[in-house]
């Protein structure tokens, strides 16, 4: 909370809830109410606005177990109940909700790919339909918030969903545009259409139609929507969340896909990445800033200008030894920032920005090897001490002018803030606790646990040679 009101500009926290705090039905923990009470009254006292999600990707393990979770349309019917009570706990305090963060990788990572939890391989069915319970489920929150609690507290509710920009190999060839349009609407459409639009995208309906109709299916593997509750989904955003890190080149897919049903061969087409694009630090993740302009405006003409909340953007270092100096980092943030700026300028209606992340953080199923934070976490230390990279300095300055003033005055802001990187980075290669904990658990315990089974190993050996 003290670094995040250090920002003295920003002052919102994107953070979420632990669903598993809230287990379903039967009882309400009332340690888990006091714990975000308690943190929801601290980040206001320090002039921080608490944004809230109730769901980045961690689902009470009964309801897991019990129903196969969002599998399971019965799901709708708790996550509501999880909500309202969030509202009615919270709602005096927290004006800004968001129901279901980067649905797309609940969907497709945890059910299709199973890179994610629940790591199901369900694949060319269970994201689809994951996908519809969490669409059923967001607007299901939203009609709850809109009845019973709006006004009274006068928040709002949204979603943040993520996405890359895909961009057509060849502009001049009708099928790399169609190929690149169909890569967002499988991926922000499949999401943002039900909700701005009442359903589907159109190419999402066909595409997986009639592959389902070539593989023999009586019905799409796509879900459908009844009439009804297109209407009652239509319309359930009052922001749009719009994470955003990376870029991909997308060409037409002119071959038949090899494997069976699956949301990536759905789609026949090809991603692409430009092999001059610098060599990212997580795998998936190129910097180019120039997708976030362009992805921008998309949601403004497809969705009628929504008010949006950049809920997501950033990038990461893959070390293991502290290393504050991101330059890397202080350039990402730059360019998508000035992109973003210029993107208001095409008259897209950005209401916010949150950087992604504050600090080092448990990254999935990469664990704690990629670090997106903004403050290195030294989280070998028990005490987990936190430590400004350069780019705090920089951002510091960007939100404080709220903007680029000129060209000299940012060259400044990058020279100072790499310049104090660099002592930072003495103090902590000299931290002695640091070096010490590093040095006992990765040489001297493996190393004498090595010595210890070699020698125990001649002992055996020299005494069975005896008795023979
Ligand atoms: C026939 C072709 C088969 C191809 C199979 C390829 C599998 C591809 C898997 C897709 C990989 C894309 C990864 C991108 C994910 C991002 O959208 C996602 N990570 C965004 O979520 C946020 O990311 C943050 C940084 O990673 C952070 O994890 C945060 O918590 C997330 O909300």
């Amino acid at each position: 909370i003290q670094e995040e009101s250090d920002f003295q500009w920003t002052q919102t926290d994107r953070g979420s809830f632990y669903y598993g705090k809230f287990p379903p039905t039967e009882y309400v923990n009332e340690k888990g109410i006091q714990y975000y009470n308690d943190l929801i009254n601290v980040l206001l006292e320090n002039r921080v606005v608490p944004v809230i999600t109730l769901y980045h990707w961690d689902l009470p393990q009964n309801l897991q177990e019990k129903f196969c979770g969002w599998q399971n349309v019965s799901m709708v019917t708790y996550f509501n109940d999880y909500a309202n009570l969030c509202f009615e706990k919270f709602g005096d305090r927290v004006k800004h909700w968001i129901t279901f963060n980067s649905p797309w990788s609940v969907a497709v990572e945890g059910f299709e790919t199973g890179e994610h939890a629940p790591g199901f391989k369900l694949s060319g069915t269970g994201a689809y339909k994951a996908a519809h319970n969490m669409i059923k489920a967001h607007s299901k929150v939203w009609h709850t918030y809109n009845k019973n609690w709006r006004n009274k507290h006068k928040g709002m509710v949204g979603i943040s969903l993520t996405t890359e920009w895909g961009e057509p190999v060849d502009i001049s060839n009708q099928k790399d545009i169609e190929a690149a349009e169909r890569f967002v609407q499988f991926n922000f459409g499949w999401f943002a259409n039900p909700l701005y639009n009442g359903d589907y995208p159109q190419i999402m309906k066909e595409y997986i139609g009639q592959k389902s109709a070539q593989q023999g299916l009586g019905v799409s593997r796509l879900p459908t929507f009844t009439s009804q509750e297109k209407s009652y989904i239509k319309g359930t955003c009052d922001f749009l969340g719009v994470g955003h890190f990376t870029t991909r080149y997308i060409t037409n897919r002119n071959f038949p896909a090899t494997q069976g049903p699956s949301y990536f061969t759905d789609r026949d087409l090809t991603e692409l990445v430009d092999p001059k694009w610098p060599e990212p630090e997580s795998k998936w993740l190129y910097s180019v800033p120039w997708g976030f302009r362009r992805l921008l405006n998309f949601v403004k003409t497809h969705y009628g200008n929504p008010m949006v909340f950049v809920t997501e953007n950033g990038m990461s270092e893959k070390m293991h030894c502290a290393q504050l100096c991101d330059e890397w980092r202080i350039q990402y943030l730059k360019g998508y920032t000035n992109e973003m700026l210029k993107a208001m300028k095409d008259g897209v209606n950005v209401q916010g920005y949150t950087a992604w992340s504050l600090m080092d953080k448990f990254e999935w199923d990469e664990g704690f090897s990629e670090r997106f934070g903004l403050y290195y976490v030294e989280f070998r230390n028990k005490n987990k001490p936190r430590y400004p990279k350069a780019s705090v300095q920089f951002y510091k300055k960007l939100i404080s002018a709220n903007g680029f003033p000129n060209v000299r005055e940012v060259e400044k802001w990058h020279r100072i803030s790499t310049e104090s990187c660099s002592t930072i980075n003495q103090l902590l290669a000299a931290d002695p606790l640091v070096s010490h904990m590093e040095m006992v658990t990765e040489i001297v315990v493996p190393t004498v646990c090595t010595l210890c089974i070699l020698i125990s190993a001649i002992l055996l050996m020299i005494l069975l040679r005896r008795q023979s």
